[in-house]
């Protein structure tokens, strides 16, 4: 692929408002984009989704900079790659630190479609002209979230999902279906319960959720399996499938019925495809997560859910569901509903150089 150039953009926004969840608060966002240049001047962009702080997986921003620039970009200084492909499975060599191996990985994709002048979503063989947008609702009451699902609905999402636990999530979906009895909902609990809330978690069953979302410890497969069998509502999976064999040996076990599919945390799209591949073959729903990011995974995010088997509205939302401003041109904008897939090289997003600027902290750059 002639890498040439490798520049990192460390960046930071405010959120319009704080993303609640029972682990606490997202305010303000960092992030780092990576810039991959080829020797004629053509350049990938991905994005690193770690957040400030270790609490949805072990990574950090500064975690994910130490590797991206201490181990990932050495290793590809010393092995030449022909395809983003090869960039994966040499990226197996190093355990864990998924959303630093994305980043990277993601960047070579977006420079691999523009090499070979193919929209992202053509290369990997996706089929949707448009993606059913959902949006997520974190706050913290059922007054402030039946405020945010009537404007969502206003501006067209098509499912809501919301934060759970196990001090407010009887009451809280009883306000929501009070109001909204058919509206598809899904809850998250980003691991808020164990197997002793059994009794809990059925009572949820009357809500007819179109799934609940991890609701045991972050890493575990073996007692999903046990609540399963248990409840009704289809059980879907996020922090606990860091690869493809985790997805793999879930639903062999039968620990979930649906996954949700974050490119970040399992370490790239190669990975990602892997994983839907895998589903779709087997008919076991897929959707594409979100992680409070900016427009450039939010881009990759619209690629990979044009893959046949995303057949669920995923957590990918218009930029202005966050951001005053995004760091991409055009902005992601949903209508009726959807948001349509580029058909332009690449991404078919470019960067917002006066906004990157704005919100810029540091930057890196590294010559092959
Ligand atoms: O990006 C979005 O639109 C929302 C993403 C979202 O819901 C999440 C992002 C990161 C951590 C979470 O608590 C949550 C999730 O678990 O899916
Ligand atoms: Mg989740």
């Amino acid at each position: 692929m002639k890498i040439a150039q490798v520049e990192l953009y460390i960046v930071q926004m405010p959120l319009k408002s704080p993303f609640l969840t029972h682990l606490g608060a997202v305010a303000h966002r960092e992030g780092i984009i990576v810039k991959i240049m080829d020797q004629d001047g053509c350049f990938g962009l991905g994005e690193g989704v770690a957040f400030s702080t270790p609490w949805y997986t072990e990574e950090t921003v500064a975690t994910s900079l130490h590797m991206i620039t201490d181990i990932l970009i050495p290793l590809l200084k010393k092995n030449p790659i022909q395809q983003p492909e090869e960039a994966a499975l040499l990226f197996k060599s190093i355990r864990r630190n998924h959303m630093a191996k994305a980043a990277v990985e993601t960047a070579l994709w977006d420079l691999y479609a523009k090499q070979n002048s193919s929209s992202l979503s053509a290369l990997l063989n996706g089929t949707r002209q448009v993606i059913a947008s959902g949006v997520v609702v974190a706050t913290d009451s059922a007054v402030n979230a039946l405020k945010q699902i009537e404007q969502y609905l206003e501006e067209g999402y098509q499912r809501i999902k919301v934060k759970i636990n196990p001090q407010q999530d009887y009451s809280f979906l009883a306000e929501i279906r009070k109001v909204y009895p058919k509206l598809p909902i899904m809850a998250d609990a980003n691991s808020a319960y164990t197997l002793k809330d059994i009794e809990r978690l059925k009572a949820l069953d009357e809500f007819n959720l179109l799934m609940i979302e991890q609701p045991l410890a972050h890493d575990d497969i073996i007692e999903h399996a046990v609540l399963q069998k248990e409840i009704r509502t289809p059980i879907c999976l996020d922090e606990s499938i860091v690869s493809f064999d985790d997805a793999r040996k879930a639903i062999e076990l039968g620990s979930c019925q649906v996954i949700n599919i974050k490119v970040g945390r399992v370490g790239g799209l190669y990975e990602a495809k892997q994983i839907h591949d895998y589903c779709f073959a087997r008919q076991i729903p897929v959707w594409c997560g979100g992680m409070i990011e900016f427009g450039i995974s939010r881009a990759h995010n619209i690629a990979l859910a044009s893959l046949p088997g995303f057949t669920i509205p995923g957590d990918i939302s218009a930029s202005n569901r966050f951001w005053e401003e995004d760091i991409i041109l055009p902005e992601v904008q949903v209508k009726g509903g959807f948001i349509k897939v580029p058909d332009e090289p690449g991404i078919g997003f470019s960067l917002n150089e006066k906004r990157l600027k704005e919100t810029l902290l540091s930057t890196r750059t590294f010559r092959f």
